[in-house]
């Protein structure tokens, strides 16, 4: 999806999605992205979106932000939201080690096998940084693997709300350097092939 006419209130809309272990806080910083809230959550089942729409460098943009499940049963049905995203955010809570681990154990992977945009932009995002005392992982070691994994790099909390709202417009604002992502068509689902001209190579018999 690239640019649209001024009549639907934005000039460019963008598909985002959040992955990452269950309970890193994925559905919260949406919350806490959109509407300001900080409640306790219930897990996500499968998938759910939001759209919020902001003004990046005078540009109106639509952000759809698609809040996928973390618990590994729903796997197989979040795989499909990758398709077409421009931006994704890969969260994990910098009190549990293991969530840091499995992005490059798991979620690096499923974006590799999943995303239709080569080129679409990825952000580690450390979730939970009110609990400083808990900390397990560092900001030294989060930037060390957005580095390794090619992605930019944000701690935030969903709880405080400190630097929430920089994540999804750095994430924004980076999207929209990248001409290729704001191609009309570039968060659509991968062209069908051309069953006619398929044909007209194979039933000449
Ligand atoms: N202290 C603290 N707790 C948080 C923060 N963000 C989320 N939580 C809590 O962490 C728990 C899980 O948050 P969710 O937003 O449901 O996590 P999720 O990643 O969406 O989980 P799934 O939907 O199962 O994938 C909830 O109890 C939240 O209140 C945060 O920044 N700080």
């Amino acid at each position: 999806m690239g640019s649209s006419s001024g009549q639907s209130g934005y000039d460019l809309s963008f598909k985002i999605l959040l992955i990452g272990d269950s309970g890193v806080g994925k559905s919260s910083l949406l919350l806490s992205f959109i509407s300001s809230s900080v409640e306790d959550l219930a897990p996500t089942i499968g998938v759910d979106f939001k759209i919020k729409q902001m003004k990046v460098r005078g540009k109106r943009l639509k952000l759809t932000i698609w809040d996928t499940a973390g618990q590994e049963k729903f796997r197989t049905l979040t795989s499909s939201y990758f398709r077409g995203s421009q931006g994704i955010i890969l969260v994990y809570d910098v009190t549990k080690r293991e969530t840091f681990l499995n992005l490059a154990d798991i979620w690096a992977k499923e974006i590799e096998l999943y995303s239709t945009n080569h080129d679409c932009i990825k952000m580690l995002v450390g979730n939970k940084v009110d609990r400083e005392s808990e900390r397990k992982v560092s900001r030294e070691e989060g930037m060390a693997l957005a580095k390794d994994l090619n992605c930019l790099f944000h701690e935030c909390s969903a709880r405080t709300r400190e630097n929430v709202n920089g994540c999804f417009e750095e994430l924004a604002l980076k999207i929209m350097e990248v001409p290729s992502l704001l191609e009309e068509g570039s968060s659509s689902v991968k062209r069908k092939p051309d069953y006619r001209a398929h044909q007209g190579r194979c039933c000449s018999s």
